[in-house]
């Protein structure tokens, strides 16, 4: 897309209610999905919709590269109307009475560039709804009319996107079809976009970079990979207490179907997706699917075994057991894994932090 995006984003809010005040202050990369996580009521939408001029922090900083959309300090204000941005909410609202391409061309007469007609070409492509154009919005699934809507907020050329839950009304079957398209936006687009959800898959399958709000303060922020691996402010608990590593396809092993992907500071084997060596990918690991040995382990059946340096350790959601943070490396590269082992394991191996040990995985999930 030819719209400019490379430009950093500042978002500072002091906004009080009765029982709740909003207070961040946000530098977020120009560029990729940042996910905003947390529980009910922590702020998240509060934080789009100031974002997007639809309230009014009374003191409050929103800036896109050098462009401010607000400034408490030098009062400056711009209305929704005036800020180049697309929001997408939980339910597509669509114009009913026209075609997809009505609906698209809608969005086509607010941009205010003499590229509109090719941005809007090459958003359709994008979102992968050619086929869907003579459609009316009542003859779509759910997912159909998330990428239309989506491609609408598109072709009016924003310089920031906002996006509140915009799979939560959908079902599980329609959640998959669309994260594709949402990984292949994130993945091609130079708009950064804004990400709202609940979801822990979303999360691990989109984010770059991670926000995570607790009644309406920052609790943690950063990349993606940094934030879901360090043990205070945990930011997915329980079941879903999970690492993310970037790599590659490496090697496929077409006997044993399996495919090995690399990763900075090591590889792991997993079932062969088919994708060619060379594809980029990120591996989801949860923690409860890593354990630890002290030796070389020998007669498992786990193929996936790292040598890891343990670099700290943590309480965990039950008392039970604790958060082993470890570090693997090669090659001068480094990541961060969490296993999940039991207290009185981590007792009896008298595991602590600068130990050298062994990292066992029993399961990866291959996110594209
Ligand atoms: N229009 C409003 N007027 C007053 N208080 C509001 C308003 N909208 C939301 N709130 C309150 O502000 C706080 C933050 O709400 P917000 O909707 O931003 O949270 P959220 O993290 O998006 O929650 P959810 O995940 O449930 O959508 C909550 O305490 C909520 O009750």
């Amino acid at each position: 897309m030819s719209t400019p995006g490379e430009d950093a984003l500042h978002i500072r809010l002091q906004l009080p209610r009765a029982g709740f005040t909003l207070d961040v202050d946000l530098q977020l990369p120009g560029r990729g999905i940042t996910v905003l996580f947390g529980a009910s009521g922590s702020g998240k939408t509060t934080v789009l919709r100031c974002v997007a001029g639809l309230e009014r922090a009374p003191l409050g900083r929103v800036q896109i590269g050098s462009e401010a959309w607000q400034d408490s300090a030098t009062r400056r204000w711009l209305p929704t109307w005036q800020r180049p941005l697309g929001y997408v909410f939980q339910e597509a609202s669509l114009f009913e009475h026209l075609s997809v391409q009505q609906n698209l061309q809608f969005g086509l007469r607010r941009s205010r560039s003499p590229e509109g007609a090719r941005v809007l070409a090459e958003a359709v492509r994008l979102l992968g709804i050619e086929a869907l154009l003579g459609r009316a919005p009542a003859q779509l699934s759910g997912g159909e009319r998330q990428r239309v809507a989506i491609a609408r907020a598109l072709a009016t050329q924003p310089r920031l996107l906002l996006l509140d839950e915009p799979l939560a009304a959908l079902d599980h079957a329609r959640k998959r079809e669309i994260l594709p398209w949402l990984e292949r936006l994130r993945d091609e687009l130079r708009t950064p976009m804004l990400y709202v959800t609940h979801s822990a898959d979303e999360l691990a399958r989109l984010a770059d970079h991670v926000v995570l709000l607790e009644a309406g303060r920052v609790q943690a922020q950063g990349p993606a990979a940094a934030v879901l691996a360090a043990l205070d402010s945990p930011v997915l608990t329980g079941d879903e207490t999970s690492t993310l590593l970037p790599g590659e396809i490496a090697e496929r092993d077409e006997r044993w179907h399996l495919a090995r992907v690399d990763f900075a500071g090591g590889s792991l084997w997993l079932r062969d997706a088919g994708l060619p060596v060379g594809r980029r990918v990120r591996l989801r690991v949860l923690a409860r699917d890593v354990s630890l040995a002290t030796e070389p382990p020998q007669g498992t059946s786990i193929q996936n075994q790292l040598p890891c340096v343990i670099a700290a350790m943590g309480p965990d959601s039950h008392p039970s057991q604790v958060l082993v943070q470890a570090q693997v490396d090669a090659g001068g590269a480094q990541s961060l894994l969490l296993a999940r082992v039991t207290a009185r394991a981590a007792d009896a191996l008298g595991l602590q932090a600068g130990q050298r040990a062994w990292l066992q995985v029993k399961s990866v999930a291959l996110l594209q």
